[in-house]
């Protein structure tokens, strides 16, 4: 058993390791104490001594297949419900052959800026693209990124009252078959695990109740999480008042998910007395700022949530309505995001928003094996330098990688392995992958 040794790191985003941390059989084993050397004998040192090392960042909300409509006319400048129906129909041309680069262009930008657990929330299954779930677990397996495919959903279109044209919805019990093979061919319930199934059907105003409650049953039977779009926009609170008589929350609890196996993407439109129906419940909340500021959603009230005992992570959202795939940059802009809501400095700082795209995330995940630097933890850790003018004449360096804007990582680690070394993902050219999803973009205007 190889033991590697980080040793003696500018900064360390644990307690008790500022002599570094000592990685074997892709977990980390030891934290050495400031000045301090490891028990016994390491096979590999690495001077870390120019890097910041933070645990590997978690996403825990994305649509990756929307990095092929970025900044797209047809989008533009619409808040989320004219922004989605400008852009189903130009998604429902999805083929195979760009998703699968858009799969792969998402999880490299996600690894450059120090994520290594990327949680995909995928619900369009045009003809053709049936197994857009296996694309994705292909291609995480080979960029060696740790992932949660969510197995999103829709059955409900326009002509039975929901958001979506009948072009971009599927059939129930198709659904459901497909998530259940999804689970037993992907879903791994072990410590350490790179691949985990979600059931995701998409929001209220685009799944029916029925694969609400048939997706939850499912998932209890198999022990994997839920995942939906809540609380996103006041049209989505309109629409539940108007089609179930209630708020988005009371339909959540109706429908079976209002418990620890759910965690919701934005959750911005809540009462503080439905944040603490969340807490009680521990439901897990995806923050998106940078989401929310593009299509002006809201603020997400990510201290109220916390107090209250929900779990809060981060994600970057979907590359239609962020649109980059950069989560240490979401971490900057949750803490500018945050500061602006609560109009206080002290309300929210840069180790907040880096707890919350860690173990705030791993908790949303449901995962303990991840999201902190402590021993026993898989090895799964992000290095910054601070090397880059923007860092020049910083003094606290965590701080530093959230003020001036960290933007890409030197070194990534998943699970003992470099997937990125010198600022280059592991076995990706990126110049022929840039070409080649543009090529495929180009198709989608
Ligand atoms: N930000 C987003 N919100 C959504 N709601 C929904 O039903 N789909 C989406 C989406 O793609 N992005």
């Amino acid at each position: 058993m190889t033991r590697l040794w980080l040793k003696q790191p500018l900064a360390v985003l644990a307690d008790g390791a500022a002599g570094g941390v000592v990685i074997a059989d892709g977990r980390i084993v030891e934290l050495v104490p400031s000045g301090g050397a490891p028990s016994g004998p390491v096979d590999a040192v690495f001077d870390a001594s120019r890097h910041v090392v933070l645990p590997g960042l978690i996403n825990t909300h994305h649509h990756f297949y929307q990095t092929l409509t970025r900044a797209h006319p047809a989008a533009i400048d619409k808040e989320l419900f004219p922004w989605l129906t400008s852009l189903y129909p130009i998604w429902a041309r999805l083929d195979p052959e760009s998703f699968r680069l858009s799969v792969r262009l998402a999880l490299t930008e996600l690894l450059l800026s120090g994520c290594t657990t990327a949680a995909d929330h995928h619900y369009l299954f045009p003809d053709g693209l049936e197994s857009a779930i296996d694309i994705e677990a292909d291609e995480a397996a080979g960029l060696g990124i740790r992932v949660t495919l969510s197995r999103g959903s829709m059955d409900l279109s326009k002509k039975d009252g929901g958001l979506p044209p009948d072009s971009v919805v599927q059939d129930k019990d198709d659904i459901l078959a497909d998530s259940e093979r999804l689970i037993g061919r992907y879903h791994d319930r072990s410590d350490g695990a790179m691949t985990q199934i979600a059931l995701a059907p998409c929001s209220p105003f685009s799944a029916t109740k029925s694969l609400m409650m048939e997706s939850a049953a499912l998932a209890d039977a198999h022990d994997c999480r839920l995942h939906t779009h809540l609380g996103e926009t006041e049209d989505e609170n309109a629409f539940c008042e108007a089609t179930f008589g209630c708020r988005p929350l009371d339909y959540l609890e109706d429908v079976g998910w209002l418990g620890p196996r759910t965690w919701l993407a934005h959750g911005i439109h809540f009462t503080t007395e439905e944040c603490r129906r969340l807490g009680a419940h521990k439901v897990g909340v995806c923050h998106c700022p940078t989401s929310n500021a593009v299509l002006a959603s809201g603020f997400c009230p990510v201290n109220e949530l916390q107090a209250a005992g929900a779990p809060v992570g981060l994600g970057v959202d979907g590359s239609a309505s962020n649109d980059a795939s950069n989560l240490i940059e979401a971490a900057r802009h949750a803490l500018m995001v945050g500061r602006l809501n609560y109009r206080s400095a002290e309300a929210i700082t840069a180790r907040d928003v880096l707890a919350m795209a860690s173990e705030g995330s791993a908790a949303c995940l449901g995962r303990a094996d991840i999201g902190r630097i402590e021993v026993g933890r898989q090895a799964d850790l992000a290095l910054f330098t601070l090397d880059e003018l923007r860092f020049s004449g910083a003094h606290d360096p965590i701080a530093a990688l959230v003020l001036c804007g960290a933007t890409r990582a030197d070194r990534v680690m998943v699970k003992g392995e470099w997937r990125v070394l010198d600022g280059q993902p592991v076995g990706v050219d990126l110049a022929r992958l840039r070409a080649e999803h543009g090529l495929a973009a180009g198709r989608f205007g």
